[in-house]
């Protein structure tokens, strides 16, 4: 990636260049106050009162009087004057006219006031949009042939949604022809080194489209107006291409909820995200320009870029599951010579939670340790260190630290609600279980729920709540009342929010009755103490339910759960056949 910041390079410079000048006339215009004809010194040293000289290549030299004063003069540069001085009695230092004791405080001394100088100026003139104008931008088109689908392992059902865009770009006459609206910008959403960047390269690669990548932090802390010039140079340039690819990196950098301005600098970011929704509303849904942005959490993204037109596909990109890191080894291992005890399976199975990134730092980490040894082939003595030192170098919140018995209590707690589901509204298509985390939360179970339903019955509603209990209700079971875990929040303020519901909205109770409880509130006149009881009551009750459930399914609880720490992620026909 292209990221050269021109701005950030001629700053420095100049404080650099203006420090050096500075020092040079200061000490210049010193040397000029102080300077006595050689003459001069010479007397001074025949009458004793010189104490030091400091010899230098320079035009004048330092003298140091008795009396300490401090003098410059012409240097004679002859072949004596050392010995010279020395036969005087007078101390003669050699390597420069400035004592270092002086000269670094005032340097730094320097460096601070000019620096601080130029930030002053540069704030001034920030507000000032437009009069300082620094649009430009290196960004050139990256062609990367050798990046194409192939170059991703697992991820299938992203590498699908990417997949299908090929042909928008190819071959855009075939939708317009039907008048369909093209996506022109797709985000794609995971954890940090899931692969988005890859799949944005791969998408320019397979439809042979120049890629135009900028990182979304780019933006930030620049002179107004300056990122929107940015955005509009970058789509200028992809437009003169025709089709292309446009990459934006790290989009929250720009695009995040308008709300909470405490950062007061804000006026920047809007005028850039403004500019970028100007421009993707700007070009022709029949170029075949198609803008990717990646970010670690679509949640704080500001409403005006998801909408219709602009970024509209949402693609996950997640953690891979122990057959994509299977899988994903084996890519990054493919032109390295491996030797015949790797057992890259076993590998995959150790390594839960590893980004494709992190897997490709341990096969790098393995293929250098192998290399300072001299080895033939990386063994797998080199991937259990390799294994250590990219586990080390991982940060603490980082989640391949996750311990064996919180990866069974997951599984269990998915497996619960999985089986709750099967069990009660067996017409609910449970699609996969996982435990791999999602951007969502810990694990999930993807619950295709038939969409043909316009209400939803009492029955429907608490069987929702009852599934969502299942988590729970499966950790209470396996491990014990007192070692429940927190991982139940979501599901209980799910759980809450479909009761009230009922309650508040739908009366669906006998005992709170059929009444809305918003107006009664707004009047002042609701009831809460007897919503908590009747919310408390039923809560309890299906609880209770759910349990005995598991309870009377424990080996089929077992077997899922088993299945799950195995595979990591499991689909429809495994718990099927579960379940069956
Ligand atoms: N599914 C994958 N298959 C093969 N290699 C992968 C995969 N995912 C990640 N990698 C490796 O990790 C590297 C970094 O991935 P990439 O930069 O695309 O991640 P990212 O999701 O864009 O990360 P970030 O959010 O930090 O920008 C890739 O160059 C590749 O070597
Ligand atoms: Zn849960």
């Amino acid at each position: 990636m292209n990221k050269i910041k021109k701005f950030n390079f001629i700053l420095p410079t100049l404080v650099i260049i203006l420090t050096i000048a500075s020092f040079f006339g200061y000490k210049a215009s010193k040397n000029m106050d102080n300077m006595i004809p050689y003459k001069t010194f010479i007397s001074e040293v025949q009458n004793g009162n010189v104490s030091d000289v400091y010899l230098s290549d320079s035009e004048r030299i330092k003298v140091i009087l008795k009396n300490k004063k401090e003098l410059f003069t012409e240097n004679p540069r002859t072949l004596n004057f050392k010995e010279y001085l020395l036969l005087k009695g007078i101390k003669v230092h050699e390597g420069g006219a400035v004592s270092p004791y002086e000269a670094v405080p005032t340097a730094i001394l320097l460096t601070v006031i000019v620096a601080t100088l130029i930030y002053f100026i540069s704030r001034k003139t920030s507000s000032n949009s437009g009069a300082f104008k620094l649009s430009t931008m290196d960004v050139s088109p990256e062609k990367d042939w050798e990046i194409s689908f192939d170059s991703i392992a697992g991820n299938l059902e992203a590498k699908e949604s990417v997949r299908e865009l090929v042909d928008f770009i190819k071959n855009p006459e075939k939708f317009t022809k039907y008048n369909a609206r093209m996506p022109r910008g797709v985000i794609l959403y995971g954890p940090p080194g899931t692969g988005k960047t890859l799949m944005a390269k791969a998408l320019a690669g397979e439809a042979n489209v120049p890629f135009y990548a900028v990182n979304g932090s780019d933006f930030v802390q620049i002179y107004v107006g300056v990122g929107a010039g940015r955005i509009r140079d970058l789509f200028k340039k992809a437009r003169e291409k025709g089709k292309a690819v446009i990459f934006i990196d790290e989009i929250d950098a720009i695009g995040k909820k308008r709300d909470g301005r405490a950062d007061g600098g804000s006026d920047e970011r809007d005028q850039t995200l403004n500019a970028l929704l100007a421009e993707m509303s700007g070009f022709k849904e029949s170029q075949g320009i198609i803008v990717i942005a990646a970010t670690n959490r679509l949640d704080v993204l500001d409403e005006a870029l998801l909408r219709p037109g602009r970024f509209d596909r949402h693609i996950e990109v997640g953690l891979p599951d122990v057959n994509a890191r299977h899988e994903i080894l084996k890519l990054h291992c493919k032109s390295k010579p491996i030797a015949d005890d790797v057992d890259l399976y076993k590998i995959a199975q150790m390594t839960v939670y590893f980004s494709g990134a992190k897997l490709e730092n341990l096969v790098n980490e393995a293929a250098i340790l192998a290399a300072r040894e001299n080895s033939q082939f990386i063994n797998m003595n080199h991937f259990d260190l390799s294994y250590g030192i990219v586990l080390a170098g991982a940060e603490k919140k980082d989640r391949s630290f996750i311990k064996e018995n919180d990866k069974k209590i997951t599984a269990y707690h998915e497996a619960g609600h999985a089986l709750i589901s099967k069990l009660i509204s067996p017409e609910n298509h449970v699609r996969k279980v996982t435990i791999i985390p999602s951007t969502k939360g810990a694990g999930g179970y993807t619950l295709n729920i038939p969409p043909d339903r316009i209400y939803h019955t009492k029955t429907q509603l608490l069987n929702n709540i009852k599934v969502a209990l299942g988590g729970r209700a499966a950790e209470e079971l396996v491990f014990g009342k007192d070692n429940i875990t927190t991982g139940a929040s979501g599901d209980i303020e799910n759980a809450t929010n479909t009761l009230l519901a009922m309650i508040k909205y739908y009366g669906m109770f006998d005992s709170t009755g059929l009444l809305n409880y918003n107006i009664l509130d707004k009047e002042g006149i609701s009831n809460n103490a007897a919503i908590v009881e009747v919310c408390n009551k039923t809560i309890t009750e299906l609880y209770k339910e759910v349990f005995n459930i598991l309870v009377e399914n424990k080996t089929k609880l077992d077997s899922l759960a088993n299945m799950l720490l195995e595979e990591e992620t499991i689909y429809d026909e495994q718990i099927e056949k579960i379940i069956a």
